[in-house]
């Protein structure tokens, strides 16, 4: 990505500090229980509801995944990348027409990401609002673009992006029963899911200690699972001490994490949490994160059974795909603005 211009240049403040990287371990959760239907998953039910509540991220091993899908999305996706760029940019993502395809030039809260990312829908057409105003009625259906090169790519990508929904779903459903509530609560809110892949693509990096492979953030859909890789790079925001702590996955294993319309529906009872992406000078690395995202129509608001006369919403109702379309479309570039957040919605005591 050559030299390092403003544009990527952080706060003194959100920096990574290069020293810190000893790596933080965070919940493991062995899903091997699933594999036996009718089998008592309640101490599995209580390890999530720990996690989420404790962390907001943690680790799956047994997760069902076949290896041989993870690996083949992974060697697809490094030949990807190697590609030259006028090859990657003939699938270029544009702001009006496109917004899958490959990207180089991501902003989040309005600071240059040193990545480069591929994103696909799991489910094509992907059904969006075309423009963020509350009262325009446009929906766009949007394809996914496959480059030419690796011939292998699609198809990678698509035996991927079907494994990693079901495991979704199974994921979403021990989050409901974590939660007291009935464990297919969340199923009818992603039958018209516009989930999503990302590869990341982060290059090694002039200077780690003012630039991040992407700023920090907290993921605004349901639910996410990372693919990472022998890099290290994921930064967690802490819970209990509010500390960043470095934190890796293994070729096992799945790293989870709550979305920010868990943490509404569940009002609060677990949080989405703040995470980031540093760099180094040597190694490229990939990530690959599935966000499991409802379907566009839905109006995100805290559950009738979680909430009551001691718990009252601590968020007003927003329309998912408005706030998916206001977001998508700063991340395209830098604007005057903040993101738009969940706590824009927070009702004020
Ligand atoms: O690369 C990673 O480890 C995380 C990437 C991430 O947080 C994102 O793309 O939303
Ligand atoms: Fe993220």
């Amino acid at each position: 990505m050559g030299e390092l211009d403003e544009a990527f240049v952080q706060g003194l403040e959100h920096r990574a500090k290069l020293s810190a990287t000893q790596i933080e371990r965070i919940p493991v959760i062995d899903l091997s229980a699933l594999a036996n239907p009718g089998g008592n998953i309640d101490n599995l039910v209580s390890e999530i509801g720990d996690a989420c509540k404790n962390w907001g991220f943690f680790e799956v091993i047994n997760h069902g995944v076949p290896q041989e899908t993870r690996q083949k999305l992974e060697s697809a996706a490094k030949k990807f990348f190697a590609l030259p760029l006028e090859e990657k940019r003939k699938v270029r993502r544009e702001v009006k027409t496109a917004p899958v395809g490959y990207y180089e030039s991501e902003f989040t809260k309005n600071v240059r990401d040193w990545k480069e990312v591929f994103d696909y829908a799991v489910h094509d057409p992907m059904r969006t609002p075309l423009l963020p105003d509350p009262d325009d009625q446009q929906i766009s259906e949007w394809y996914n673009r496959w480059p030419q090169y690796p011939p292998e790519f699609r198809e990678a990508c698509e035996e991927y992006s079907r494994e990693l929904e079901k495991l979704s779903y199974k994921l979403m459903e021990l989050i409901a029963l974590s939660l007291g509530l009935p464990a297919d609560r969340f199923n009818s809110f992603f039958e018209e899911q516009i989930s999503f892949v990302r590869l990341n693509y982060y290059p090694p990096c002039p200077a780690p200690d003012l630039a991040l492979g992407v700023g920090r953030h907290k993921d605004s859909g349901g639910l996410t699972i990372l693919c990472d890789d022998e890099v290290v790079g994921l930064q967690v925001k802490r819970k209990s001490d509010g500390e960043w702590v470095t934190v890796k996955g293994s070729r096992e294993s799945y790293i989870i994490n709550i979305g920010e319309i868990i943490q509404v529906w569940c009002n609060d009872a677990y949080e989405s949490v703040d995470h980031r992406v540093m760099l180094n000078t040597e190694k490229e690395r990939f990530s690959f994160p599935f966000f499991f995202d409802p379907g566009h129509s839905t109006v995100v608001q805290p559950f009738e059974e979680i909430i009551s006369e001691q718990n009252p919403p601590k968020y007003r109702p927003y329309n998912w795909g408005k706030f998916f379309t206001t977001r998508r479309l700063s991340n395209f570039m830098k604007l005057n603005v903040d993101n738009i957040q969940i706590g824009d919605f927070k009702v004020r005591d």
